[in-house]
C-alpha cells in the first residue's frame, strides 16, 4: 500500500496541491482521477520522488519514502516501473533493446538470462514478433504495449502509468486498459494510473482517487462511484452522456441485486 498523508505541493507561489490523504491499494489497479490541471501528474510525480513534497508524507508499506535519502530510496526506486505518457521508447534502440536498457542497469543477470527476461516480457504483451522493430516501425498500441514490458521486466512492485490512453482509439485503450488489469492481478502489482478516462474507471478501476483543482475530491471503489452524491465528481462523470447511462445502469443492477439478496 503506498499511504499519502496531508500532501502540500506548490511552484513558487502556486500551491498544486492542496493537503492531499489517499491510499493505494496494495495488489489493485488505482485510478487517479480529473479533469486537467487538477495535479494528477504532480502527484504521481511527487509519489516516485520526481518532486520532493513542500509537507506530508509519502509512505510505502511502512517506510517513510518522504524522509528518505536518495540512497535509502533505491530499493524502493528499484521496486517501481513505469508506463509514460507518449511510451517514452528510445528511438534508436529496437523494441528488445529497449527491455534490455533497465535490465543492463539495474540488474545483474548474465546476457542468456536477460535475454530470456526480454522474451518473457515481450510473450506476455503479445508482442513475439516484435524484437528487431524499431519503434518507429511499430503502431502507436505497440509501443504502449513495449512500455509495459519495459516497466514490467525488473518484476516491479509498483507499476505506475501516466495516461495509458493517450492518442489510442476507444478499442485499442480498452486492451491496453484490459493488459494493464490482468498484469496487476496476476503479479500482484500496486498499480497507479493516471487517467481522464471515464471508461477505464468502469472497466478496471479498483480504487479511484478523484482530484479537483489540487484536491482530493473523493475516494473509493468503483462500487461506491456509482452511489456518489459528490456533486463535482458526478459532474465529471456526466461529461459523457455514456458513462452517464453506465452508471444508471450499474445503480440498477446493484438495487435488483440488493433486493433479489433481501
Ligand atoms: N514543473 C512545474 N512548474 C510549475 N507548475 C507546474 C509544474 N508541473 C505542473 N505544474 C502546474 O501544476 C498544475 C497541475 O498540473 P498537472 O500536470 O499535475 O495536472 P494534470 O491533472 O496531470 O493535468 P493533465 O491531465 O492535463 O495532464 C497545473 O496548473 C500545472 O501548470
Amino acid at each position: 500500500m503506498i499511504e499519502l498523508i496531508h500532501i502540500k505541493k506548490g511552484f513558487g507561489d502556486k500551491v498544486v496541491l492542496h493537503d492531499v490523504s489517499a491510499v493505494m491499494e496494495a495488489g489493485k489497479t488505482n485510478l487517479i482521477i480529473g479533469s486537467s490541471g487538477s495535479g494528477k501528474t504532480v502527484l504521481m510525480k511527487c509519489m516516485v520522488g520526481l518532486f520532493e513534497v513542500d509537507e506530508g508524507q509519502i509512505k510505502y508499506g511502512d517506510q517513510n519514502f518522504t524522509a528518505m535519502s536518495d540512497v535509502e530510496r533505491k530499493p524502493i526506486r528499484q521496486e517501481i516501473g513505469m508506463l509514460f505518457q507518449g511510451s517514452a521508447l528510445f528511438d534508436s534502440m529496437t523494441v528488445e533493446q529497449n527491455l534490455m536498457f533497465p535490465l543492463d542497469m539495474f540488474s545483474n543477470m548474465r546476457l542468456r538470462e536477460k535475454k530470456k527476461r526480454v522474451n518473457e516480457c515481450l510473450d506476455r504483451v503479445n508482442l513475439k514478433e516484435a524484437h528487431k522493430k524499431f519503434p518507429s516501425e511499430i503502431s502507436g498500441g505497440m509501443k504502449k504495449r513495449v512500455g509495459i514490458a519495459r516497466a514490467l521486466v525488473l518484476n516491479p512492485k509498483y507499476l505506475f502509468c501516466d495516461e495509458p490512453n493517450s492518442g489510442l482509439d476507444p478499442q485499442t485503450s480498452m486492451v491496453i486498459d484490459k493488459l494493464i488489469h490482468e498484469l496487476t492481478v496476476e503479479y500482484e502489482i500496486t498499480t497507479i494510473i493516471n487517467t481522464h478516462d471515464m471508461n477505464s474507471v468502469m472497466e478496471i478501476g479498483d480504487h479511484i482517487v478523484y482530484m479537483y483543482q489540487g484536491n482530493k475530491q473523493w475516494e473509493g471503489s468503483s462500487k461506491d462511484i456509482v452511489f456518489s452524491k459528490d456533486e463535482k465528481l458526478n459532474d465529471f462523470i456526466f461529461a459523457s452522456e455514456f458513462l452517464k447511462d453506465a452508471k444508471e445502469m450499474r445503480q440498477l443492477e446493484m438495487s435488483r441485486g440488493k433486493q433479489e439478496g433481501s
